[in-house]
């Protein structure tokens, strides 16, 4: 198994006024995933996230970004991370280019042009490159924001809720883009509150609530785990086996809908159903969604 390119060692941070929004986060991530971070809003997601670039100063715990400690080793841990925060940030004043290209001083690269050329195109940028960014719709400035923090080719990118707001044109491209870079080897965390885009895209899946991960695995292992896959049919013949009772979730205009964990799970079920005689209409099952476990956890 891969080493973790993120290792986050009880983290806690307590805001000045007092909040605690992190209570002891312990989260380690191996390089080359696709993980997902998710939470209902105020969980701490985003002070979890700004900590790992010293936008918000942790009250105690350690974060180890490609093996670098943020605090003993700064410089080195930040070339290894790119993150786009939720907030636009940028100099009404300065073109595309210019912001790209004195982010990369920033990183101390020179003769990064290709690379900011193949990002712009890939952002669908590439017609902007000399526009003040003043002069950029929201959408555009978003898609500036995520260039910024890919400028110097980062092992780990992460991606503060980037969907939220956008179009589903830039939604697509992002995600073709993101995609095209994990592939390549890149490690990918994201925040959303698209539960649907986590199910899609993330093999893991970590949630917080109140300043503690809840819950965290793969997503199928997460999945499987829930007993909230649900098989209905209507009995048409037969009696409903009594061993199979505390099964049924509920009866639905004379369907049974029972609940089951796994293909396993529900072989068990039919299997039983035939070996007692009984002939069923209307099979239908449905899988348990990141939704349902995002409720069972948060209660929200
Ligand atoms: N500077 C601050 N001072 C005091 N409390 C803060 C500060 N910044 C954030 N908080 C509080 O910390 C908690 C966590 O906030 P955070 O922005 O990390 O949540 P989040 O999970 O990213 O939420 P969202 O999904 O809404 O973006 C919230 O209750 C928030 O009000």
């Amino acid at each position: 198994m891969s080493s973790p390119i993120l290792d986050i060692h009880n983290l806690h941070k307590t805001y000045s006024n007092g909040f605690e929004a992190l209570k002891g986060i312990n989260l380690q991530i191996t390089e080359g995933s696709f993980f997902g971070l998710l939470g209902p809003n105020g969980a701490g997601k985003s002070t979890l996230i700004n900590s790992l670039v010293g936008l918000v100063k942790p009250t105690r715990g350690q974060i180890r970004i490609a093996g670098f400690d943020i605090e003993k080793n700064k410089t080195l841990a930040l070339m290894n991370i790119g993150v786009v925060a939720q907030e636009i940030l940028c100099d009404p004043f300065l073109s595309v280019y210019e912001m790209l290209s004195f982010q990369s001083g920033y990183y101390g690269l020179k003769n990064n042009d290709d690379w900011i050329e193949e990002i712009l195109e890939n952002l669908g940028l590439t017609e902007k490159i000399q526009t003040p960014c003043r002069l950029l719709s929201g959408g555009m400035k978003r898609r500036v924001m995520v260039a910024l923090a890919l400028v110097h080719k980062p092992p780990l990118i992460v991606l503060d809720e980037p969907t939220a707001g956008v179009d589903v044109q830039l939604r697509n491209q992002l995600w073709q883009f993101i995609e095209k870079l994990h592939q390549k080897g890149h490690t990918i965390v994201l925040t959303t509150h698209y539960l649907e885009e986590a199910q899609n895209l993330c093999s893991e899946i970590a949630i917080i609530n109140h300043g503690e991960i809840v819950t965290a695995g793969t997503t199928d292992e997460l999945l499987n785990a829930i007993e909230q896959n649900t098989v209905r049919f209507r009995l048409i013949r037969g009696n409903f086996p009594a061993n199979l009772q505390s099964r049924v979730l509920r009866l639905e205009a004379q369907h049974y809908v029972l609940g089951f964990f796994n293909a396993q799970d529900l072989t068990y079920i039919l299997n039983t159903l035939s070996a007692n005689h009984c002939i069923v209409e209307n099979l239908q099952t449905s899988r348990a969604t990141l939704e349902d476990l995002f409720i069972k956890v948060t209660q929200q």
